[in-house]
């Protein structure tokens, strides 16, 4: 009987599909000597929500599924029946699991307590980020952020379990439903980011490692509010208009952000007066996002502070935004601070 030792293929006949999420996953975790898999199968969880709320998204068109709810959410915005779908999947999916005990969603106005006593993680997202493109075929997103609960597992779920600021986070990440869906995320170790190959139904490493340009030439703001910014932000924007970077807003917080954190650009969402505290919100949309753009080597502010280390105060609490390549954030928060500080003086 011939034993001979296993030869990859070296002629490239049949192409590498590359490491699937589930064995990067693995591989990971192998990283970690105490891990014990739940932050693993959480994540496996979160992906496989994301697979059927893909699938969801491609025929929002078809099925009827496209259009308003017909209710608003605590935040007073009309819900959108895609916003609906995803949070149920995501909550079915995260409760089926089994790793998470807490849950705060954009779309449910308090804290969803799982009752599941083995429970050690609290998940806050934002089922569908982008909501006012859903119907109109423009990408839109998912934005994920998980902590390790605070108390003893089994006891009750407390404010302490749940306000935690973002440099607590154990893992964050988004999904991006576009011409192609991906998944990135981080656990504290990198930024890696994942292509849903439809046809085979699993999520293959496409971005390893991925490192934000520490200089970039696209700002993403909705100018349409430009008679609502404070001086700081118009100086900052008329600098980028001076150095002939381009204009790119999409409209939805992920895909906008994931642009800018491919090619180098920063996204500013500031306060206005409509949102006096800016309109995105922190647990679920600006801590993920932050920790991703800072494991990428990028930087998060509302302005004035790092975002990671703001403590929360309410669960669907807003902030001023700025993410992106390092040295554009550092420009706009100094562009902010200079005006705020001269203005400060004048009315002194
Ligand atoms: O329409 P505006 O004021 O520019 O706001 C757009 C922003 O609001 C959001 O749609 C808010 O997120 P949701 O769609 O999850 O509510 C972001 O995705 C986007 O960046
Ligand atoms: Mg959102
Ligand atoms: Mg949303």
């Amino acid at each position: 009987m011939k034993i001979l030792p296993y030869q990859p293929d070296q002629s490239n006949l049949a192409y590498s599909v590359g490491v699937t999420l589930d064995r990067f996953i693995k591989l990971k975790q192998s990283d970690f000597p105490f891990a014990s898999g739940e932050l693993s199968q959480l994540l496996r969880d979160i992906a496989l929500a994301a697979k059927i709320v893909n699938r969801e998204t491609n025929r929002a068109g078809l099925a009827n599924i496209g259009g308003a709810f017909g209710q608003t959410n605590i935040q007073g915005e009309e819900q959108q029946k895609l916003d609906v779908i995803a949070n149920i999947r995501f909550m079915r999916a995260l409760s089926k699991g089994g790793e998470v005990c807490a849950i705060v969603s954009e779309e449910e106005d308090a804290v969803i307590d799982l009752q599941n006593n083995s429970g050690k993680y609290v998940v806050a997202i934002d089922p569908l980020d982008g909501s006012s493109n859903i119907d109109v075929n423009i990408s839109i997103g998912t934005i994920f952020s998980i902590y390790r609960r605070k108390t003893p597992i089994g006891s009750p779920i407390t404010a302490e379990d749940i306000m935690q600021p973002g440099n607590q986070q154990v893992a964050a990440g988004y999904v991006l439903y576009g011409s192609s869906t991906m998944l990135v995320y981080t656990t504290g170790f990198g930024v890696n980011g994942f292509t849903y190959e439809n046809s085979l139904g699993e999520f293959f490493l496409s971005h390893p490692d991925i490192q934000a340009p520490k200089n970039g030439t696209i700002y993403s703001i909705n100018e349409g509010l430009e008679m609502e910014w404070s001086s700081g932000i118009k100086s900052y924007v008329f600098s980028c208009k001076e150095k002939r970077f381009q204009s790119r807003y999409i409209g939805s917080l992920v895909a906008d952000f994931h642009r800018n954190l491919l090619k180098g650009g920063i996204y500013l969402y500031p306060a206005t007066s409509k949102n006096p505290s800016g309109k995105l919100r922190l647990l679920y949309e600006a801590n993920a996002l932050a920790f991703l753009i800072e494991q990428a080597g990028g930087k998060a502010s509302d302005g004035k502070q790092r975002i990671l280390d703001i403590q929360p105060e309410s669960l669907h609490q807003r902030t001023p935004l700025f993410i992106g390549s390092q040295n554009m954030v550092d420009d706009a928060e100094q562009m902010i601070q200079c005006f705020e500080s001269e203005i400060t003086a004048i009315s002194h």
